[in-house]
């Protein structure tokens, strides 16, 4: 692969940290991730910021609401150029076919299936009858027909989902190195795994957000891939 996978989730509560913390890491990482606990605290303010520091930024924002709510969600970060914004697979075939009509020319919409969190157990529990896996390839097939860019799934389906979409741009989080620590993480693989399996995108967050040395940690983790 030519250019780095990687996008960093800058999950941090403080907008000067999080630009100092990107300004140290940009030369490895091929982009910046920003979601919900940035953007409901920085807003669009936080957004302008960060893109200064050069590096195309994904707005994960997840955004699942009727159809019409979407769409003009979708055009108030017009402004913003994000190069890829995340909405919910679950959402619905109206509701994608309308985020990617409503979306920028040079946005990309990707469309979450199982976050990563959940297990065979968490999908019972919230009244799925299919395993994790299975329901991704499912709301994959759900996202493919509605036209959209790509999805977001595990490092544990994204294979099979390639196979299936051969040109998807498929966005994995969850990723942890060998020895990583998973936290909230249920449905995790190293970042080589998911690369190898067809990722497009390598979403990872804390493994190098909360290293003792961030640089260290996102140059060790690029010399991997
Ligand atoms: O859409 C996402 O990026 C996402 C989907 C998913 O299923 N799981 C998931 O962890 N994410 C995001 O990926 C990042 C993972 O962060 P770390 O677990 O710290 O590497 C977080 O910013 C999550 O919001």
């Amino acid at each position: 692969m030519n250019h780095n996978p990687i996008y960093v989730a800058l999950d941090l509560p403080r907008l000067d940290a999080a630009e100092a913390l990107a300004r140290r890491i940009k030369d490895h990482v091929g982009g910046i991730k920003l979601g919900l606990e940035f953007f409901c605290a920085h807003g669009h303010h936080g957004v302008h910021e960060l893109a200064k520091v050069g590096l195309p930024i994904f707005l994960d924002l997840k955004l699942h609401d009727i159809p019409n709510t979407v769409a003009g969600a979708m055009q108030a970060i017009h402004v913003l150029q994000p190069a890829i914004v995340t909405v919910h697979a679950s959402g619905g075939r109206a509701m994608l076919e309308d985020a990617k009509a409503a979306a920028g020319e040079h946005t990309k919409v990707v469309a979450v299936t199982v976050l990563t969190s959940l297990d065979d157990d968490d999908m019972s529990a919230i009244g799925y009858a299919n395993r994790a896996s299975d329901q991704a390839l499912r709301l994959a097939e759900l996202a493919h027909g509605a036209g959209v860019d790509g999805i977001v799934c595990s490092g544990h389906e994204v294979g099979d989902i390639r196979r299936q979409w051969k040109d998807g741009y498929f966005v994995v989080p969850g990723l942890r190195p060998a020895d990583g620590v998973l936290g909230d993480q249920k449905r995790s693989v190293t970042p080589r795994a998911a690369r190898d399996a067809g990722a497009s995108v390598l979403v990872i967050g804390r493994p190098i957000t909360r290293a003792e040395d961030p640089v260290a940690a996102a140059r060790a983790i690029e010399g991997t891939l």
